[in-house]
């Protein structure tokens, strides 16, 4: 990556900002003014870029989950074929897909609500009918330590604009979440010249993403000028990415970028995982009247998110979101 485009690379610190997890309560006095200051550059970053990359203190989410986490990707991914395709859903993009003709290196799984234990178990028990509680355990702290990140950005996002206390709770009780694992094999030799294609290029259509991978690179992401840019996401850091549904929530104020895998001259096998929030079954997307005004004219009607799923499934294209809802 050149100076220049490293040089706009948004990394943010949360450091121990991350203690909002824990409670905003704990947030008090000259911390208030750092918080502030910290939502105004999430809301620059989801504006400019669209996606930033997180790093937080060692407490959030300790380098042993990280570690477990990708040991049990392994193990899951490990399984023989016919086991995984075990898990199946009629959801798009959450059964197990595997051997895929467009990304025949990508093999990945979706869980639903995997933060709950319940549904933790449900999937652990389809895929080890014998049990494994820990990778059980793994998966689901990890989803539950992504999707109180989610949260938090959602928080800061929606303080930064000054709506919290109106959006914030119904939002939440308005989203549910996916848990998404993926592998990308090493492309054979003949393949490996150039960069195989890990997944292909595509806004994510949910309303925010945030991403956990091992040390292989590939994640390229698409400026606003246009540019496709490689990411270097450090050790132990974590990549947000904003979603149609929440480019559309605010009414086209935050960027949902476009992105994709590239696997050049990998090594080893790539691990990511990440934790889709998502509005909840029937929930409608409307843009809230504060973010409507004479400079921010309405562009978005509103509209169901799993409705707006069934049109991308059926006619995929780059501007789904414009042609489905755009006004
Ligand atoms: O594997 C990655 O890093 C990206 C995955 C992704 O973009 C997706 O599943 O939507
Ligand atoms: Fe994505």
């Amino acid at each position: 990556m050149g100076a220049d485009a490293e040089a706009q690379i948004p990394i943010l610190d949360f450091g121990k900002q991350g203690l909002v997890l824990e409670g905003l309560e704990q947030l008090q006095g000259s911390s208030e003014e750092k918080w502030k200051a910290m939502c105004m550059k999430v809301r620059e970053a989801c504006e400019n870029h669209g996606w930033f990359v997180l790093k937080c203190d060692e407490s959030i989410i300790p380098k042993s989950l990280r570690q477990e986490i990708l040991v049990a990707m392994k193990a899951l991914f490990d399984l023989p074929e016919e086991t995984k395709q075990k898990h199946t859903s009629p959801k798009p993009y959450s059964s197990y897909l595997g051997n895929c003709p467009v990304i025949p290196l990508s093999e990945s799984f979706g869980v639903d609500e995997a933060a709950q234990l319940d549904k933790a178990r449900a999937f652990t028990s389809v895929m080890w009918p014998q049990g494994n509680p820990s990778f059980c355990e793994t998966m689901n702290s990890m989803s539950s330590k992504l999707l109180e990140m989610n949260y938090m950005v959602l928080r800061m996002i929606l303080e930064s604009f000054g709506i919290m206390e109106k959006y914030y709770e119904s939002h939440l009780e308005n989203s549910s979440s996916v848990f998404r694992l993926m592998k990308y094999k090493v492309p054979p030799p003949s393949d490996d010249r150039g960069a195989a294609i890990g997944l292909v290029p595509h806004t994510d259509k949910n309303s925010l993403t945030i991403l956990f991978q091992n040390d292989v690179q590939g994640l390229d992401v698409l400026t606003k000028q246009g540019n496709w840019v490689q990411l270097e996401i450090p050790e132990g850091s974590f990549t947000v990415i904003v979603g149609d549904s929440l480019k559309a929530w605010s009414n086209g104020r935050l960027h949902a970028p476009r992105h994709r895998v590239k696997l050049r001259g990998v090594e080893k096998e790539r691990y990511s995982c990440g934790l889709f929030l998502l509005p909840k079954d029937g929930m409608v997307i409307e843009v809230p009247q504060e973010l409507i005004d004479k400079d921010h004219p309405l562009l978005y009607r509103p509209f169901k998110y799993q409705d707006y799923l069934t049109y991308f499934v059926s006619n995929i294209t780059d501007d789904a979101l414009e042609l489905y809802a755009g006004l």
